[in-house]
């Protein structure tokens, strides 16, 4: 598979996004309905592997065509056995389109069809009779948070414990960014069609969807000439391009050499565990710079890893005058105050791909124009690595929703910003932002986010450029989450890299 097809697969729509590619399938010459078929036996299908065969089943549809996916899968129930009972959150006059026209192709006499506006009250016996609910509200139309009959419904609906199938979306969540403005529905799985939305993986959206199903619906990726989304499920398909491929005739430089700066003797362990998982990312050499007072507690702990007495910043141009040092971590463990931000502007000024991590970030608190002053000047890539509370240090009038607020960011810095926690959002100075889904919930644990800062200079030596460094270095950190598994502590994570690694290198033919 090409890459450019395989960065396809990776995409994420938007509500906006989706609504074009279903304007210009159409406007090739396939009929909305034909579309709107598709989706609905896909939610049919869908349903019947939930179970309950011949079962009774509740399809609660809304005014748009999400309604309209409702009414089909209605149809294609009733017609597999099931006893199916449909409600409409409108008058059946108010639908117009394709969804009218699914409406119509219901067969009336199998399916009793009440419309009332005080529907959750209507729909109370009908809940209780049912062994699943098909949730065909609202779904990429949402354009309001719930309220009156809709929340109601919604509220009884979860309240029920029912199984429930959400179609698109669960009803209530915005898509372009996982927000619920108000109520919405819990679903136990979710049918959507050709490319999945930035709501269905960012929190607390992703808590509602349950498992994802993503049905084709006969759009073709040619869609994507016209609609060129920059937003992207964090994952081999992204960037294996850009996975680093060692020469086999080279050298441990030709493989770069990170110099890690680590702390005072209270706090050395930080940039060891940094240091670490860049020699696991895959650096050829890695060094930790110690000042002179840490240098024997650094010392009885590596071995790998290089160590290298620095006197102070002063020494920082000397020591970055070899060229060979040619990735950067600062932060771990190096303490907050005027000291670090003259580190970090030293060595932004030595023009050095580099990662900056926890106290080289919130040192800029007060001035975060100056930092980003000087990554604009530092002609290498820059990665930040902040967690919420950082972020909101450094960025302090970026508000909104996670994925706005990292692009933003980014933007604003010239950094790529890696926007940490369950649902990461990477994203680049040039717009374009992965969000990452593969990091299990024990990866909340002291040292976590040094590693990743360290897996991530390992890449940045390897040649990576910063969005995909940064974005490798997310996705390795959550597998080898997976692969430590539970009861990690963030000493195992950086050997547990080695089977995402190997997969990797297995991938690109290297292996
Ligand atoms: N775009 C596509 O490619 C396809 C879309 N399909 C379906 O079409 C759906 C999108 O359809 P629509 O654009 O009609 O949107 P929806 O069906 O999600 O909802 C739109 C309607 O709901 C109203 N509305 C929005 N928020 C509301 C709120 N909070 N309270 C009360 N009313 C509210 C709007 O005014 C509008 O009348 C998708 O989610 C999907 O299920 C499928 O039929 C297949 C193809
Ligand atoms: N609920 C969660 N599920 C999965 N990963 C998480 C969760 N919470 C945090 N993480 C990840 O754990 C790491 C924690 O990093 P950070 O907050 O910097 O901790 P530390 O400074 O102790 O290393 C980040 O990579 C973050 O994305
Ligand atoms: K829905």
């Amino acid at each position: 598979m090409t890459a450019e097809k395989s960065r396809k697969n990776a995409a994420l729509l938007t509500p906006e996004e989706m609504a074009a590619a279903d304007r210009l399938t159409i406007a090739a010459g396939v009929p909305g309905i034909v579309l709107m078929e598709r989706a609905g036996q896909a939610v049919a299908r869908a349903a019947l592997k939930l179970g309950a065969p011949g079962g009774a089943v509740l399809v609660l549809c809304g005014p748009g065509n999400n309604g309209g996916d409702g009414f089909i899968a209605a149809r294609c129930l009733a017609a597999a056995g099931y006893r199916v009972e449909t409600r409409l959150l409108k008058a059946a006059e108010a639908l117009k389109g394709d969804a009218l026209e699914a409406f119509g192709r219901m067969d009336m006499a199998a399916l009793p069809l009440l419309k009332d506006d005080r529907i959750a009250d209507d729909a109370a016996e009908a809940l209780t009779r049912a062994d699943l609910i098909i949730d065909a509200l609202f779904g990429a139309g949402l354009d309001r948070p719930l309220q009156g009959g809709a929340a109601e419904l919604v509220e009884a609906v979860n309240r029920s414990g029912k199984p429930l199938l959400a179609v698109d979306l669960p009803s209530g969540l915005n898509g372009a960014d996982g927000a619920v403005p108000g109520v919405a529905i819990k679903a136990r799985a979710t049918v959507t069609f050709f490319r999945q939305k930035p709501g269905h993986l960012l929190y607390p959206g992703r808590a509602l969807c349950g498992e994802i199903t993503v049905a084709d619906i006969g759009i073709e990726a040619s869609v994507f000439d016209q609609i060129a989304p920059d937003t992207f499920i964090n994952g081999p398909d992204l960037w294996l391009e850009a996975w680093p491929r060692p020469d086999p005739a080279g050298h441990k430089y030709s493989r770069g050499h990170v110099i890690v700066f680590g702390g005072p003797v209270t706090a050395t362990g930080a940039a060891r565990l940094s240091a670490g998982a860049a020699l696991r990312a895959g650096a050829g050499l890695v060094t930790l710079a110690s000042p002179p007072d840490a240098v024997m507690v650094n010392a009885c702990h590596l071995t790998a890893v290089m160590l290298k007495k620095l006197a102070g910043v002063e020494a920082i141009a000397d020591l970055l005058a070899d060229r060979r040092l040619n990735a950067v971590l600062i932060g771990p463990g190096f303490g907050v105050g005027d000291k670090t931000r003259a580190a970090v502007t030293e060595i932004l000024k030595a023009g050095r791909a580099t990662v900056l991590d926890a106290d080289a970030l919130t040192s800029f608190a007060t001035c975060p124009d100056a930092l980003f002053a000087a990554i604009k000047d530092n002609p290498e890539p820059v990665i930040l690595t902040p967690h919420d509370g950082e972020f909101a240090r450094l960025f302090p009038g970026l508000e909104g929703g996670k994925l706005c607020r990292a692009r933003n960011a980014a933007a604003k810095s010239g950094a790529v910003v890696v926007l940490k926690g369950p649902d990461t959002v990477i994203a680049a100075p040039d717009g374009r932002t992965a969000i990452n889904r593969n990091a299990p919930p024990w990866l909340a644990t002291a040292g976590s986010g040094d590693v990743l800062a360290g897996i991530a200079a390992g890449l940045l030596a390897q040649g990576v450029p910063g969005f995909e460094a940064a974005s490798q270095a997310v996705w390795l950190h959550g597998e080898a989450g997976r692969e430590a598994g539970p009861g990690l502590s963030a000493e195992d994570l950086a050997s547990a890299l080695k089977p995402a690694i190997r997969t990797l290198v297995e991938k690109t033919g290297q292996g």
